[in-house]
């Protein structure tokens, strides 16, 4: 098995993490008494209590309910800046080098919280991440897809002049997944898209949803890759067609765990995913609800998957830097920095 040295020092790219979903309860509660919310009775009300919760989730709608509730601390322009600030400098120490994150602002433009304040905490918090730790990083919205459409797509026109401008770099999709199918989108992706051509996009499918939804959020929504995905695996056709186009899942192992998609992360087909040739990277989800951050998956895929080389963890490296969506020359300056990596491992 790889050590955790060498799993640290890896040049990692994170493409499937929700600022909200950072929030640790460490924060969670002074913000909450900083901005005089008072959580739900049947919420944890205090950190002993909130952490025991987070351990097990029955399924995904189980974990949105109390993630919608913890992120009504969220008031500020300064509380989003503190929630991904803190999230930025975790990762630094874990070896994270370039990170493009989701937020939904639907989940604080219902509560009154415009998109401008929420997407500017975030925007500067990714600017001091560049600056001071190195971090570059994209955001990407997402729209929930339990809202009605019609709302996505006024959230959409709020969002227009930070897409205009490439300051929101991607659309996604996400929230409960199965009774919401891609279809409902197509307007709302439409839409994005006809405001900058150059913005990307991505949805959660095949998470808890079936192959079906990976191949619509590709035909119908022209997402050019796809959060989770792993049901994919249960569709041949729509594997070779991954692979042959080199679509990117962003696979979150202990988010799957956490939500009972799996059992044990030994049970996630990433042994067919590599032997497929479809790329994958490895990611956190939520980090402060499913126990771990960008490392902690890295670790717990190694010591499940023992049989994995320095060669294969190089090549898991190399595809999450090439499918990221940062230039050609950062994309250059990781890929360098992986080979020194695995050059110093091979010799040592
Ligand atoms: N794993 C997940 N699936 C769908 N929506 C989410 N929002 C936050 N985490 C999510
Ligand atoms: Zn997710």
């Amino acid at each position: 098995m790889v050590s955790r040295e060498f799993l640290q020092e890896l040049p990692k790219c994170e493409h499937h993490l929700h600022l909200e979903g950072t929030l640790e309860p460490d924060l969670l509660f002074p913000l909450a008494k900083r901005n005089g919310i008072t959580l739900p009775a049947e919420f944890p009300q205090s950190v002993a209590e909130l952490e025991a919760k987070y351990c097990q989730f029955r399924d995904l709608q189980d974990f949105l309910d109390y993630y919608y509730i913890g992120t009504n601390v969220l008031i500020e322009e300064q509380d989003f800046f503190d929630l991904a600030w803190a999230y930025f400098q975790r990762v630094h120490q874990q070896g994270l080098v370039h990170a493009e994150v989701f937020y939904d602002p639907q989940s604080h433009t219902t509560r009154s919280i415009p998109l401008e304040r929420v997407t500017r905490g975030f925007q500067r918090a990714c600017e001091r991440a560049e600056k001071e730790l190195g971090i570059t990083s994209k955001l990407i919205m997402c729209l929930l897809r339990h809202m009605e459409p019609e709302h996505c797509a006024e959230t959409i026109e709020q969002a227009r002049p930070f897409i205009e401008q490439g300051i929101i770099h991607g659309l996604g999709l996400d929230s409960a997944e199965k009774p919401f199918p891609p279809e409902l989108f197509v307007e709302c992706y439409e839409k994005a898209r006809s405001i900058n051509g150059d913005l990307k996009l991505t949805a959660h499918a095949g998470e808890e949803g079936p192959a079906r939804y990976v191949s619509d959020s590709l035909d119908l929504l022209q997402a050019s890759r796809i959060d989770h995905g792993i049901n994919s695996v249960h569709d041949d056709e729509l594997m070779q067609r991954l692979a042959r186009e080199q679509v990117m899942l962003t696979v979150c192992p202990l988010s799957n765990v956490k939500l009972q998609v799996v059992q044990r992360v030994a049970q996630l087909p990433l042994q067919k995913l590599l032997d497929s040739n479809v790329p994958f990277s490895l990611n956190s989800d939520d980090p402060a609800y499913f126990g771990g951050y960008i490392l902690d998956n890295y670790a717990k895929v190694a010591e499940e998957f023992p049989q994995w080389d320095h060669a294969v963890w190089a090549r898991i490296c190399r595809h999450s830097i090439e499918g990221s969506w940062c230039d050609d020359k950062r994309k250059t300056e990781l890929l360098q920095r992986l080979q020194s990596v695995v050059q110093k491992h091979a010799s040592a």
